[in-house]
């Protein structure tokens, strides 16, 4: 006789319902910045979620939001090596060194087209870090560590809402590497290094720091407090997966069901890239995240490809950073960790 008597086959609908309520009314709270369910019934179902899985742990899938948090500190972290290396950016600090960059490639490419063109995105201030996803779950996360090796930080990653523990998509890749960087919002910045001044415990020093320190926390709910939140930038999969110029590689990120920086903006010419830049030196204090300047990259995939890297940068890439602010008037307040 069958162990599925009705009741069971109906709980497992009902666990699979509440999941994908769950994952929708998450993604679009983290991801859309659009809550679509009040919290109290949010909380309801993910109570009752919780009882089912209690009560048939069989159904628990390792994308259900009940597995985000897990209970068990790590020992330490094991060191893994990255399937694509991470590389590193090369900076330009001045309108000058963004123009050589921009002759350097143009005499490297054999045939440059005339509407060749750029795409500027905000470089957000955090912890870069490495998602490894297979037939769309995510299978392993980890630091930059030195672009070949980081530590596998899992655990602490599964924590951040925004990233994906599934790709929205009924077809994924066999793999797929999303890198982008983990960051903490200035507003959550500021209430822990308040709650940290108020036990007498060492101050963040920046945004940033908070951000790599807390992802290398053993303790995954010592992460989850954190409220850490994640900017997708790059996705490198199977071929048909993987060979998209720079702008629709950030819309299929969107697709998957990752945060992309909203404000990223194709730019025909440098002169455009020059606008943007300056436009968003002022724009960008508004900004709920700290930023350190403009990453600028070829749009053209195929440019991207012919160019390739150096040991250590894309060619088809750089920095150009804003001038560090002595006093950041975010950080104004908070004092410098002693
Ligand atoms: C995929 C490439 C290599 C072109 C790339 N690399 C990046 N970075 C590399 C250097 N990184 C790094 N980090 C620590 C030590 C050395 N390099 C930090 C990430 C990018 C960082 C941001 C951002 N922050 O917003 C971004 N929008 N796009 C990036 N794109």
């Amino acid at each position: 006789a069958s162990q599925t008597g009705p009741t069971t086959t109906a709980i497992a609908q009902r666990a699979s319902e509440l999941r994908q309520l769950l994952q929708q009314a998450s993604y679009a709270y983290y991801v859309l910045d659009q809550p679509v369910m009040e919290d109290a019934v949010y909380d309801r179902l993910y109570r009752e979620l919780q009882d089912l899985e209690q009560q048939h742990p069989s159904l628990i899938t390792p994308d259900s939001p009940t597995q985000r948090v897990g209970e068990q500190p790590a020992t330490g972290f094991e060191s893994v090596q990255h399937r694509i290396p991470l590389y590193s950016l090369e900076n330009a600090f001045d309108a000058e060194e963004l123009r050589s960059w921009d002759q350097r490639w143009r005499k490297l490419a054999p045939d440059v087209p005339a509407d060749a063109g750029y795409v500027c995105e905000l470089k957000i201030d955090g912890a870069a870090i490495a998602l490894s996803y297979e037939n769309g779950l995510l299978v392993r996360g980890a630091t930059r560590g030195d672009g070949t090796r980081g530590e596998e930080i899992t655990a602490n990653l599964r924590t951040i809402k925004s990233i994906p523990l599934r790709l929205q998509t009924d077809q994924p890749p066999e793999w797929l590497e999303v890198r982008g960087e983990a960051f903490l919002s200035l507003t959550r910045f500021k209430q822990l290094n308040t709650e940290r001044e108020k036990h007498g415990e060492a101050l963040f020093a920046n945004p940033r720091n908070a951000a790599a320190g807390t992802l290398r926390q053993l303790d995954p709910r010592i992460v989850a407090e954190r409220q850490l939140d994640f900017f997708a930038y790059s996705i490198q999969g199977p071929n048909d997966w993987a060979n998209l110029d720079q702008a629709a590689s950030l819309d299929c990120l969107q697709s998957l069901g990752f945060r992309v920086e909203p404000h990223r903006q194709t730019c025909p010419t440098l002169a455009e890239v020059e606008q943007y830049f300056s436009d968003w030196d002022a724009r960008r204090r508004d900004l709920p995240y700290l930023t350190d300047g403009v990453v600028v990259k070829l749009q053209s995939r195929r440019l991207q490809d012919e160019l390739g890297f150096t040991q250590k940068f894309p060619r088809w890439a750089i920095a150009l950073k804003y001038p560090a602010d002595e006093a950041p008037t975010q950080l104004q307040h908070v004092t410098v960790q002693v």
